[in-house]
């Protein structure tokens, strides 16, 4: 019997819709899709959207796409949509597959999903690691999530956190990082507007020859600097006492500490 062919995804929001949206666009059927969000405007045509978990009909996995902090308040009145049958994917940062065990230990299996919002567009990475499937269940898992994107097995779950903030929270900071480029332009006198469309364009092409490119994007950055040329001298700025890593070590560190501490606080419920 095929596996995941009718997923139910409670919490419907920015994550889960831009995931549900990818599938529709990468062409899965809406028939394999159910919503339970409470107050979600609708969902996609073709998509059943329920308002209560007593109106759910068969599946056999759920989505979690709640905040992480609602856990303790939500996960009693689902207990009946997680039973032997059906496994549980969930997208709630921080909150590790024991803390998804003890909430729903009834379920089949407990898989963790982190994705980010270009799901929407399949070029998301997915990273999952997983508690209680089968070796059949795995590259099926594999599968679903794959229409996403690129789908990838983390075995080591204390790294968890810190590969949901490269990942998972890296579209902000590089959307931070787009902003900050036009933002500096438009100090130096450039025109907001084309600032703006120069900044995009430029991490646009940059990040689509990267990701075609059979040397690393360090190496692309020194073929940008022309010997004796201006880039060179840009690049010594980011690069002098390691500003700019240090600056995102920091940053993927305090990412990764919130995910540990929405953890400690979910583990904490009763
Ligand atoms: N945003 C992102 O880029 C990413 C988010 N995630 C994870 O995805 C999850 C959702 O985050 P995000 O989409 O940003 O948050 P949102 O607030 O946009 O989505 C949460 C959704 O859950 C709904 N909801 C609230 N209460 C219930 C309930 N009792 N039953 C069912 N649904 C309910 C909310 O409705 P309402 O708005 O009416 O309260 C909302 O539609 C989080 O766990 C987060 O860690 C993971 C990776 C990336
Ligand atoms: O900010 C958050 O908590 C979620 C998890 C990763 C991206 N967004």
């Amino acid at each position: 019997m095929p596996h995941f062919e009718k997923m139910l995804i409670i919490g419907c929001g920015n994550m889960g819709g831009a995931m549900l949206a990818g599938w529709l666009a990468a062409g899965e059927s809406a028939a394999r899709f159910t919503v339970l969000d409470p107050q979600l405007d609708a969902a996609p045509e073709g998509v059943e959207l329920i308002r209560d978990a007593s109106e759910a009909g068969s599946h056999d996995c759920v989505l979690l796409g709640f905040k992480p902090q609602q856990l303790g308040a939500i996960a009693p009145g689902i207990q009946s949509l997680t039973g032997p049958e059906v496994t549980v994917f969930s997208l709630l940062a921080g909150l590790d597959r024991a803390t998804l065990r003890d909430a729903f230990p009834a379920a089949h299996a407990h898989v963790r999903v982190m994705p980010n919002l270009a799901s929407r567009i399949g070029k998301s990475p997915v990273i999952l690691c997983e508690s209680g499937l089968t070796e059949s269940e795995k590259p099926a898992a594999l599968d679903v999530f794959g229409k996403l994107g690129t789908a990838l097995w983390l075995d080591d779950e204390r790294k968890f956190d810190i590969v949901t903030a490269l990942a998972g929270s890296g579209p902000g900071f590089v959307y931070r990082f787009i902003d900050a480029l036009a933002s500096a332009a438009v100090s130096l006198g450039v025109e907001p507007d084309m600032a703006d469309s120069l900044a995009l364009a430029t991490v646009e092409g940059s990040a689509a020859l990267a990701a075609g490119a059979d040397i690393s994007p360090g190496e692309l950055a020194d073929r940008v600097a022309s010997p004796g040329g201006m880039t060179r001298e840009g690049l010594n700025i980011l690069d002098a006492d390691n500003a700019l890593k240090n600056l995102l070590v920091e940053t993927l560190r305090a990412t990764a500490d919130k995910g540990a501490e929405l953890g400690r606080g979910a583990a904490k419920q009763p």
